[in-house]
């Protein structure tokens, strides 16, 4: 088959495209694997040997730990395992210890004990490490010279994002076309019917993204991860329309971004589906938030009055304006009726109105960059540092 030098051309450009696409977007999920923790070496109960301990098993929260990188890891790897202890011998009394198995993760994800649903460990400091699974102890006259086995468990590996910015919305709020605005490839799927968005998406904006225009007040290789969720819906805390799988990607997000259609919101064009308006979508949000996690109504929140463009009239546009200036007071919420009033009102760090289908996003750029200090930077991080593992303490005889 002969490839003309244009097609050629076009076909590089696509793979290329796919690649960046591949690097820009990222989601979120579960996996289960069973951990096994080494078993202790056996003693020598003719000379007092003691075996060594079974090394133990470790999570390492690491910020450059990408998620497709642990989402590939997970699922070749179904079972992490640390070394057994050595058995004590004529010629070594002592047994070495197992080696630790450090298995490294990005920052955020959670590891669930699957036999009695316990959280183990909450992943969330950079360079920490998280024992997940005990070694079992060397032989030894305590334990009758038998090594004793390492702790071996199924566990639950949530994969949490850790957005600096967390877009939270009703469906077809406009959440997908902010996203692309800061990230201008056209790789980000955009639809107009609600779940659309399958799955969680983070783009990374960084100051030379070409959408930041050239007076972008960023620094340079400022580096912002914005998270795209999914609309949630009413009764999302109760985890209705898989509410808790979306919110809980919020948990971490240092910054919420709340985008509201300025038309109101209604679900489905149906009876049972009632019409929100704008003040009433915010309220039933917060009430969603604040049902899921208290602590996540507290975080620094931006409103985004989304789809101005869409207002006609002036009476429209003057109404928007009002609403504006209410939702930057304190008492927003006072003139709703009692089922909308949220029992932790949100602030509002500000309230702006916006038209993200004009890609002209430079004044919400702006408003974030102007949050910085709430905004945990990527790239703050040291890329090479590690954590030292203490030797373990040798035993006498
Ligand atoms: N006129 C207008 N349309 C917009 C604007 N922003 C988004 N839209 C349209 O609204 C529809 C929904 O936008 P999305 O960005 O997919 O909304 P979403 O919040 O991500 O939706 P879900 O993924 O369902 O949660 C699309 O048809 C967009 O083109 C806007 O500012 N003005």
């Amino acid at each position: 088959m002969i490839f003309s030098r244009k097609l050629l051309k076009e076909t590089i450009t696509s793979v290329q495209k796919l690649i960046k696409h591949d690097l820009n977007i990222v989601t979120a999920d579960k996996y289960i694997i069973s951990v096994k923790a080494g078993n202790g070496g056996t003693g020598l109960a003719r000379y007092n040997g003691c075996g060594g301990y079974g090394g133990n098993v470790y999570f390492v929260a690491k910020p450059n730990v990408a998620f497709t990188d642990i989402k590939r890891k997970l699922k070749s790897k179904m079972k992490i395992r640390a070394d057994p202890g050595v058995s004590a011998n004529k010629l070594g009394l002592i047994g070495a210890h197992g080696k630790h198995e450090y298995f490294e993760v990005p920052i955020g994800i959670e590891v669930v004990d699957r036999e009695n649903n316990t959280l183990i460990a909450r992943c969330s400091r950079p360079f920490n490490k998280y024992l997940i699974a005990r070694g079992g102890e060397g032989g030894s006259a305590n334990t009758g010279y038998k090594g004793l086995p390492g702790q071996a468990l199924e566990i639950e590996v949530h994969l949490k994002l850790r957005p600096n910015i967390g877009l939270l919305g009703f469906p077809n709020a406009g959440k997908s076309t902010i996203l692309k605005a800061f990230v201008p490839e056209k790789s980000v799927k955009i639809a107009d019917y609600p779940f659309t968005t399958v799955n969680p998406q983070v783009a990374f904006w960084n100051s030379s993204t070409p959408s930041t225009s050239s007076t972008s007040p960023l620094a340079e290789n400022f580096t912002v991860s914005l998270a795209d969720l999914p609309g949630i819906i009413e009764g999302a805390s109760r985890n209705r329309g898989r509410g808790y799988q979306f919110l809980k990607h919020l948990e971490y997000a240092d910054i919420v971004l709340m985008v509201v259609d300025c038309q109101g919101f209604q679900l489905k064009n149906e009876l049972d589906c009632p019409f929100r308006t704008p003040l009433e979508s915010i309220a039933l949000l917060n009430k969603e938030v604040e049902n899921y996690d208290k602590k996540l109504a507290k975080k620094p929140i931006v409103l985004v009055l989304n789809k101005i463009d869409l207002l006609e009239s002036d009476e429209s546009r003057d109404n928007i304006q009002s609403l504006q200036n209410l939702l930057k007071t304190k008492n927003w919420w006072m003139g709703l009726p009692e089922e909308f009033r949220p029992t932790i009102p949100m602030r509002f760090e500000n309230v702006i109105q916006l038209s993200a289908k004009s890609g002209k996003i430079e004044e919400l750029q702006k408003v974030l960059t102007g949050l910085r200090h709430h905004i945990h930077a990527l790239t703050d991080v040291p890329e090479n540092s590690n954590f030292e593992e203490k030797p373990r303490k040798k035993r006498l005889l």
